[in-house]
């Protein structure tokens, strides 16, 4: 058999790492590239992972926790556990089943998925996908037709979606070496299903969404400041989001603009080559929310281990990006809920571990830091 196929039993992928192995068996080289890839040299993309490694967890003997109860709420949803799905472009990309395919996993755990402005599936059959109860939140870039824009807000809003997350951190998209190296193009079957295709740029701009990088140069807003964030709120009646924040000078300017929550995120290391690990911005962030609003991380979460590493360290849940990607491309829809069931158990076996019996309970006390 070439190893191309030998994706391993269903039984037999047990943690991320496991998934991790099985998609670079499956997918093509600069498919593979694309997701796995960051910008520049990738230090921060390893900075990522490795700021997780440096932390360690303190056991907690007899402390009679029983059955803990992972579920959070957030904005006045239940979740099933303080873990979400980070907004992915393209998950046909992956496998055919596509966003759908993730939204019916993490409709089946009770776990919220942000849906990217380049899904390649509608945004109303990801509604039906994932059920009635679990929350979706439309991820938004700026468009320089800004009725692009707000148009995919509004419809989110009908669609019955909870929230707007809008990504600050891409003004254009990073430079990404594996990419221009592979002159990567995503395939022609595969289509920003919610974009039209005469409005996605500028009067003639670029149309073409083939080459992720030059359309983002093209569509993407470069002097877009923080007002998109009232702007959006008053049109959709929904909540918004700011993703991409790394510092207590931008927690800041998004609470003023009014923003619901927060994402602390480096865009998984794919947009400024340099900046700091997300886990290392975090204490910045929440000090500088004072409480006010939700703040979430994204960026190196590989276990429930290190979801827990977050939340002791003041956020409020996390969402996982690249191996949802993974799980996806190695066994479709049932490989994201088996991915994300062992996130949940590894998440649960940390709290009974260290002694907790709730997400709230969960603080600075439970982990130390490198000396
Ligand atoms: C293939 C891929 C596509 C992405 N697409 C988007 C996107 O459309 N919008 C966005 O805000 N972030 C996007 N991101 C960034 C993720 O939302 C998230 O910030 C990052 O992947 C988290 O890091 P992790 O992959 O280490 O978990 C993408 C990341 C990857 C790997
Ligand atoms: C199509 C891209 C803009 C998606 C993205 O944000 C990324 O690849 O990081």
């Amino acid at each position: 058999m070439s190893e191309a196929a030998a994706v391993p039993p269903r039984a037999r992928l047990l943690d991320c790492a496991d998934f991790t192995d099985a998609a670079r068996r499956v997918l093509p080289r600069d498919v593979w590239d694309f997701i796995a890839g960051g910008a520049g040299r990738e230090r921060t993309l390893a900075a990522n992972e490795a700021a997780f490694g440096s932390v360690r967890l303190r056991p907690r003997g007899l402390s009679a926790v029983g059955e803990p109860d992972t579920a959070i709420r957030v904005l006045g949803d239940r979740w099933g556990a303080p873990l979400g799905i980070a907004p992915l472009a393209y998950h046909e990309l992956a496998h055919a089943d596509g966003e759908s395919g993730t939204a019916e996993a993490a409709g089946a755990l009770g776990l919220p998925l942000v849906v990217s402005t380049f899904a390649s599936q509608p945004l109303e059959r990801i509604r039906a996908a994932a059920g009635t109860s679990t929350p979706l939140w439309l991820q938004l870039y700026c468009f320089r037709d800004q009725r692009v824009t707000d148009g995919l807000a509004r419809r989110a809003a009908d669609a019955g979606y909870q929230a707007l997350v809008v990504t600050v951190d891409t003004p254009y998209m990073g430079r990404r070496l594996r990419d221009l190296r592979n002159d990567f193009r995503v395939p022609a079957h595969i289509r920003p299903a919610n974009l039209e295709p005469d409005r996605q740029a500028p009067p003639g701009g670029a149309t073409d969404t083939d080459s992720p990088s030059a359309h983002s140069r093209s569509a993407f807003c470069p002097d877009q400041d923080w007002t998109v964030v009232g702007r959006l709120r008053r049109l959709s009646g929904l909540p918004v989001l700011a993703k991409g924040v790394m510092t207590a000078q931008d927690t800041r300017a998004a609470l003023s603009a009014g923003a619901a929550g927060i994402v602390v995120s480096n865009h998984g290391g794919r947009q400024l080559d340099g900046a700091p690990a997300a886990l290392d911005a975090l204490g910045e962030v929440v000090t500088a929310a004072e409480g006010r609003v939700p703040v979430f991380l994204d960026g190196g979460v590989r276990g429930g281990a290190d979801a827990f590493v977050a939340l002791a360290l003041g956020a409020t849940a996390v969402f996982v990006g690249r191996p949802v990607l993974y799980a996806l491309a190695a066994d479709g829809a049932p490989g994201v809920r088996r991915l994300l069931s062992l996130l949940c158990g590894e998440l649960t076996d940390t709290m009974v571990f260290t002694g907790h019996r709730t997400v709230p309970s969960i603080d600075a006390t439970a982990v130390e830091m490198p000396r």
